[in-house]
């Protein structure tokens, strides 16, 4: 059967990256989406906005909502202090199959753990998991409509700290309404709209940075 989109957006990676050089699995990707096949990864453009972000927090505890292919992972890990680890969640075996293969690849995989199941269910385990408290930062680049349900959650289940950044991406294309309007309005939250484009096109698209009040 014909191979999918992910194993051969790996296959561009092993074939033209090198080996333990996370920018250089960046840029073929990058290059691979913009000039073979697009695909949802977050993109260089607003991927500089998400580094500029990761080296002003400095996390200690970051967590990412969607690994996909580990555009994103590679992309915060390597900006991540020694000692940090970026846990990132993935329902759907075969892409997290394709994201352990380009992790590894980048040579990253000692700061990331990449879990494999359902944000909603492995949320509410993340201090018996992973003896975690509260995250620093959060990426959300999931299914749209489950950005708010997870903020919440994480609200509820108390892993958010004041001072903690929420980064969300696509809040306009494919949109997610009703976070934006939560952050934005929620006395909670200090939110800012990183206004580009969505990933490899002309299209208008942008981050949404939020911090947690407490
Ligand atoms: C709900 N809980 C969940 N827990 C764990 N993993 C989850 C998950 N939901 C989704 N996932 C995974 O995240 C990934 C989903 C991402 C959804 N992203 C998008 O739909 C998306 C879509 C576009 C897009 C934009 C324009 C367009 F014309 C077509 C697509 C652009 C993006 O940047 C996107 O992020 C998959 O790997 C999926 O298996
Ligand atoms: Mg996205």
């Amino acid at each position: 059967t014909r191979s999918t989109r992910p194993q051969r957006l790996l296959r561009a990676v092993q074939k033209k990256a090198i080996k333990g050089d996370p920018q250089s699995v960046i840029s073929t990707i990058d290059y691979f989406c913009r000039h073979s096949e697009w695909a949802m990864n977050v993109g260089d453009e607003k991927g500089a906005i998400l580094d500029s972000v990761v080296c002003e927090v400095s996390p200690s505890t970051a967590l990412e909502l969607g690994t996909y292919c580990g555009y994103s992972t590679v992309r915060i890990a390597r900006l991540l202090p020694p000692g940090t680890k970026l846990i990132t969640l993935e329902f759907n075996p075969d892409y997290a199959a394709v994201a352990r293969q380009i992790i590894e690849y980048s040579g990253l995989q000692d700061k990331i753990c990449l879990v494999e199941g359902a944000s909603g269910d492995l949320i509410p385990k993340m201090q018996e998991l992973f003896g975690i408290k509260t995250f620093d930062f959060v990426f959300l680049d999931h299914w749209k409509d489950r950005y708010l349900p997870d903020t919440k959650l994480l609200e509820e289940c108390q892993l958010l700290r004041k001072g903690s950044i929420l980064l969300a991406d696509n809040v306009i294309c494919p949109g997610t309404p009703d976070y934006l309007e939560y952050v934005r309005n929620s006395p909670r939250y200090e939110s800012k709209y990183f206004k580009s484009h969505l990933e490899y096109t002309k299209v208008e698209d942008g981050l949404e940075k939020s911090v947690f009040l407490g």
